[in-house]
């Protein structure tokens, strides 16, 4: 399976200087999904966790389907004022922005070794902001795994030290 060729790429969204990429048409590959989430089954072999973490939105589609595969419990990083119990939060730079993510305070307990799950490695923003609610809860982040990571962008260089893979490089 070649993934990129299941990538959609949209110039200029959601602004100018911006190549998107669109994983709508990975998810309605049947054969094309399957094969993301049995990579990321693999990748995540490689270390005995708890818990799989997701950020909201794209990281909950492929994350909650690979907690299910793993059978493993899954817990959504969320934007401001959606989670409804006590929650920590961490403000990140975005490549089009700045936001902020949440967790439940009660989602991940010390020592609890958890993986990180996202479509896709940009600055690395959103996911430092994660590990950073991970770590000030006590737990411990042995893997952080995208389906692609746009390497022009440096993320990695925000977190060294990290166990980082994706199936696909721009
Ligand atoms: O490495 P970074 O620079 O932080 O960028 C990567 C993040 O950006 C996208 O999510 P986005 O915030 O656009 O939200 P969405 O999943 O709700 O579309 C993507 O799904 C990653 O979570
Ligand atoms: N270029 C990009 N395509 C899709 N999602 C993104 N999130 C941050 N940068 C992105």
């Amino acid at each position: 399976m070649n993934l990129k060729d299941k990538i959609r790429n949209i110039e200029g969204f959601p602004k100018e200087g911006i190549g998107f990429k669109d994983i709508t048409t990975v998810l309605k590959d049947k054969d094309a999904f399957k094969y993301s989430i049995d990579e990321l089954k693999k990748m995540s072999s490689e270390v005995e966790f708890d818990t799989i973490l997701g950020p909201e939105a794209r990281g909950f589609l492929v994350g909650a389907p690979l907690a299910y595969a793993t059978n493993k419990a899954f817990v959504p990083v969320r934007k401001p004022g959606k989670l409804p119990a006590e929650t920590i939060s961490y403000e990140y730079d975005l490549e089009y922005g700045t936001d902020k993510l949440e967790i439940h305070k009660d989602a991940i307990n010390k020592g609890d070794k958890v993986i990180i799950v996202d479509d896709l490695l940009a600055t690395g923003g959103t996911v430092l902001s994660t590990i950073k609610m991970v770590e000030e809860l006590g737990g411990e982040v042995v893997g952080i795994y995208f389906l692609m990571e746009l390497t022009f962008l440096n993320g990695r260089k925000h977190l060294e030290g990290y166990n980082i893979k994706s199936i696909i490089e721009y």
